[in-house]
């Protein structure tokens, strides 16, 4: 393999709130328009990084051209904020070699580092993940995110193989969606020191972030970004009960927006707000349906009545 020419300054370690983008659609596009008017909102928002391409980014649906362009579109916009932001592209597989070669290909495009999901459907051994894992990493010299959530991808990084891929350089953390508080907790304490544990349970947030968390990558985060880094940080200051009031008026948030299947509800709401020209999601994603979206309307304006 060629050296890789992706090598950044310095590895910049995931922390706080990161925001797993929506890709905004039009008429079947890629949306221009809606998505600068995205990265100029969210650039002012408390955030910590961005990532594209991910699950609530629809990154699965996305060819190699478009993939591309919503990363040159995003940085152009970035720059035009003013804001720097570091930027995560969601980039998964369940073929080692493509993935590898996709990975190569990211080279010389401006983002910060990947967010990388385990291999789905096929359901490796824990042996398999780790070959896979690592020769992503040896694939790109940026940092990698593991996206460990075995709901989606039917397979469990256990902590014994996080644990030696946290010794590669450039695997960096891992978003943490195992569902089982018991194994992060213990990876939590066995870490090596800088390898991050970002939370991407939206659900279970407050939790998560209670326990040690170094951060959180939450789609609920589009809508009420400011609430939801003031209770991480409060949480991160060990003001617990001042966390536990943020949530105590976010808790319900990410029920509505995850009681039908991600991002359809995110991007009505978006819709709703004037962020995004449509709120059209790509098949097999379906609109949400008129009851949610009344529900979200709902939330959005309380006390209003649907328009
Ligand atoms: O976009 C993502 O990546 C996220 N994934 C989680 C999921 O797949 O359900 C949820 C998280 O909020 C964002």
């Amino acid at each position: 393999m060629d050296t890789p020419t992706d090598q950044p300054d310095e590895t910049p370690q995931p922390r706080g709130l990161w925001l797993p983008l929506i890709t905004p659609f039009r008429d079947g596009e890629l949306d221009a328009a809606s998505l600068r008017r995205l990265i100029a909102h969210y650039a002012r928002a408390p955030l910590d990084g961005l990532i594209l391409g991910a699950t609530t980014g629809e990154g699965l649906t996305l060819d190699e051209d478009e993939l591309e362009r919503l990363v040159m579109l995003t940085a152009d916009a970035l720059a035009a904020s003013g804001r720097k932001l570091p930027v995560y592209l969601g980039l998964s597989g369940s073929d080692t070699r493509k993935l590898t070669k996709a990975l190569q290909r990211t080279a010389p495009w401006p983002i910060d580092g990947l967010l990388i999901a385990c291999p789905y459907y096929t359901r490796p051994s824990q042996q398999g993940m780790v070959l896979h894992f690592e020769a992503a990493a040896d694939a790109t010299a940026r940092p990698i995110l593991i996206y460990n959530i075995p709901y989606r991808t039917g397979v469990n990084l256990h902590d014994e193989a996080m644990l030696r891929l946290a010794e590669r350089a450039n695997i960096v953390g891992v978003k943490d969606c195992c569902a089982d508080p018991a194994q992060t907790a213990e990876l939590l304490r066995l870490r090596p020191p800088g390898f991050a544990v970002l939370t991407g349970e939206d659900a279970l947030a407050f939790d998560a972030l209670s326990r040690g968390c170094d951060g959180a990558i939450l789609a609920s985060a589009h809508l009420e970004t400011e609430a939801f880094a003031a209770m991480m940080h409060r949480l991160q200051a060990g003001d617990r009960l001042g966390g536990a009031t943020e949530w105590q008026n976010l808790a319900d948030l990410p029920k509505l927006l995850f009681a039908e299947p991600s991002p359809a509800p995110i991007k009505h709401a978006l819709w709703r707000r004037g962020l995004i020209e449509s709120p059209e999601v790509r098949l097999p994603m379906t609109p949400v349906s008129p009851a949610l979206a009344a529900a979200l309307d709902a939330r959005l304006w309380p006390g209003r009545s649907a328009a």
